[in-house]
């Protein structure tokens, strides 16, 4: 239907996703073009970036987003070339990148994804809109967003961002399950540090019904169940599927995404860190956040106890090692 002369148009948003034909890819663009990334009222232009023997691949899941007429869909353009691809870009999800396979942690990628973040940092850089916000979802994802970053000296720093969504996802259903509460009844659930095996989910800020979670739960199954259950579940879902978890992945690049543009009092997420809670400034961590304007901000202010520091700093050690070790491969 034609809008009335009244009514603003509003301009399409461009949506850039690397990776577009791998499996986080098909599970993602159709919920972008649905609306559920940037809301029901935005129209999207979707941009696919793929490797030159995946484009072919990428083209056949274009024509399904066309047989989806999808009305939010203004367009849809698939190349190879980083430049193109994030030329005029307001939001870039790089997902691009091998996953690991069982018996790998995800730091044992840097060598194989490691040098695709640098050229697509710089074309970040050189091309991207002024209002350009990038999540990195490819693995280990933290440090190939600060390998973006640092090869973007142009963008702003707060605007690259790492998925710690899916991570948070997990432990709000894992502790759901066990209290026997809807996820809804969970507020303040934050995850710290490093998307990998030392990453830190917190229930001693976590609320259940207005009550810490921590005091809710038994010591040991907090220590011995919830932690690794969470932080490994990203292997057992390798274990269990042959291949690296993607739709739940996907789910939560559009929630991450979805609360950055539309605001939220409270998620985890990985950025730059400002030094805040001892995290050494630059690193691209996970924090409590709150989403307000466009912006995140990392909630200040949370006292840390004796145990959740020593979570926390582990992961940050294992941070600073994956900065020194891209360091020394010349990627920043
Ligand atoms: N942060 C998180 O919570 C999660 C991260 N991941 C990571 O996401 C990444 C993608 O996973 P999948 O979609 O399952 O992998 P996949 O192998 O199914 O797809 C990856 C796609 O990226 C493409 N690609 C490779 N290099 C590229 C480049 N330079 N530019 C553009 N495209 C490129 C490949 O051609 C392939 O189509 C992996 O690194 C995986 O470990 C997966 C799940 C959760
Ligand atoms: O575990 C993996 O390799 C994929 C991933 O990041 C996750 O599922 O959290």
């Amino acid at each position: 239907m034609a809008s009335s002369a009244t009514e603003p148009v509003k301009v399409p948003v461009k949506v850039t996703v690397t990776g577009a034909a791998g499996q986080i890819g098909y599970a993602l663009l159709f919920r972008i073009a649905s609306g559920q990334l940037l809301g029901a009222d935005t129209p999207v232009k979707l941009s696919l970036l793929e490797i030159p023997a995946a484009v072919k691949a990428a083209e056949g899941t274009a024509m399904e987003l066309d047989d989806c007429a999808f009305p939010l869909l203004s367009g849809i353009e698939i190349t190879d070339d980083p430049n193109v691809a994030f030329d005029g870009a307001n939001v870039a999800l790089l997902v691009g990148a091998m996953p690991r396979k069982a018996g790998m942690e995800r730091g044992d990628l840097l060598g194989a994804n490691g040098g695709i973040f640098g050229p697509q940092g710089k074309a970040i850089n050189d091309h991207a809109a002024d209002d350009i916000k990038v999540l990195v979802v490819g693995n280990p994802a933290n440090t190939n967003a600060l390998i973006a970053q640092q090869n973007a000296p142009d963008v702003p720093a707060e605007r690259f961002t790492a998925m710690t969504r899916l991570d948070h996802n997990r432990a709000l259903s894992q502790l759901a399950a066990k209290l026997q509460v809807p996820v809804t009844e969970i507020k303040h659930m934050t995850i710290w540090g490093n998307h990998s095996a030392t990453q830190y989910p917190d229930l001693f800020h976590a609320e259940v019904g207005g009550k810490v979670a921590a005091e809710q739960v038994d010591g040991d199954w907090l220590r011995e169940t919830f932690i690794p259950t969470v932080a490994k579940r990203g292997a057992a879902i390798i274990e269990a599927r042959g291949a690296s978890s993607a739709a739940s992945a996907a789910n939560a690049a559009i929630d991450h995404v979805h609360d950055w543009v539309n605001g939220t009092e409270w998620t985890s997420a990985a950025v730059v860190s400002d030094g805040s809670y001892g995290v050494p400034e630059g690193l691209i961590s996970s924090f409590p956040v709150r989403a307000a304007g466009g912006r995140f901000e990392i909630i200040q202010g949370l006292e840390i106890d004796p145990f959740s520091r020593e979570r926390i700093d582990a992961s940050v050690r294992e941070l600073a090692e994956e900065r020194q070790a891209v360091k020394d491969l010349g990627l920043i």
